[in-house]
């Protein structure tokens, strides 16, 4: 397997202990984490990217578990094999789109994907200079999802990355993952709320409140 998580646990602060399902993805797979509102599904994204520390199970992408890993050697990690698209696009409001991905170029210290060739794939030849404050909404998601996948990462984490567009948009960025998912031979995860994702990738978890 690609990517495992085992028996992971997490306690918030004077929370309850989450206690979150098993996951096991193959190269190319895709899967949804769905969950009721408070029940740890931006928990377990982040346990999934390393940004939170578990306090059981672990994590493992490439046969590395990264569980326990910390600082600057996680964070070298993550910028190598893991991309992330949060639910709203954080992008550099002060360089242009092109620039945004040569950015996580810059940051991976790693040979990633050619961005003029990413950027026709996402349909965003024509914005390559452009602002990314003159961009719509739609256009910035798949800014953020061509900037996680400019090093080619293993993983891609997604946090509710259809939840502020409409049907077209959300079409467009669900098929884009997943075939980009499947081009570079990652796995995908995407969390979510939204009913029409849920058409497009029928492999899911759900997070239970413990
Ligand atoms: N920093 C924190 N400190 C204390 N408790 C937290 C913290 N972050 C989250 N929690 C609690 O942990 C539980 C899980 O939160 P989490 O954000 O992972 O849920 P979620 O399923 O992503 O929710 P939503 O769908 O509403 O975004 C909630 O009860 C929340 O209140």
């Amino acid at each position: 397997m690609l990517f495992e998580s085992r028996n992971l646990e997490y306690n918030h602060p004077g929370q309850k202990t989450l206690v979150f399902p098993d996951i096991s993805l193959a190269s190319g797979e895709s899967l949804l984490v769905l969950g009721k509102s408070g029940s740890g599904k931006t928990t377990l994204l982040n346990l999934l990217a390393g940004l939170l520390k578990p306090k059981a199970g672990e994590v493992v992408l490439a046969n590395k578990d990264f569980s326990q890993m910390k600082g600057q050697e996680m964070d070298l990690f993550r910028g190598k094999e893991i991309g992330i698209v949060f639910q709203k696009p954080h992008l550099l409001a002060a360089l242009n789109v092109k620039e945004n991905l040569q950015m996580a170029h810059f940051f991976s210290k790693k040979k990633g994907q050619d961005i003029g060739q990413l950027l026709a794939e996402l349909g965003l030849s024509e914005k390559a200079k452009s602002s990314v404050l003159t961009l719509s909404e739609g256009e910035a998601q798949r800014v953020s999802i061509a900037r996680a996948l400019a090093n080619s990462p293993k993983l891609i984490l997604a946090d509710e990355p259809t939840s502020s567009l409409d049907d077209e948009n959300t079409e467009k960025v669900i098929q884009l993952l997943k075939t980009q998912a499947a081009k570079i031979g990652a796995a995908l995860i995407i969390v979510t709320h939204d009913q029409r994702v849920k058409a497009h990738i029928p492999n899911f978890v759900e997070v239970n409140p413990s």
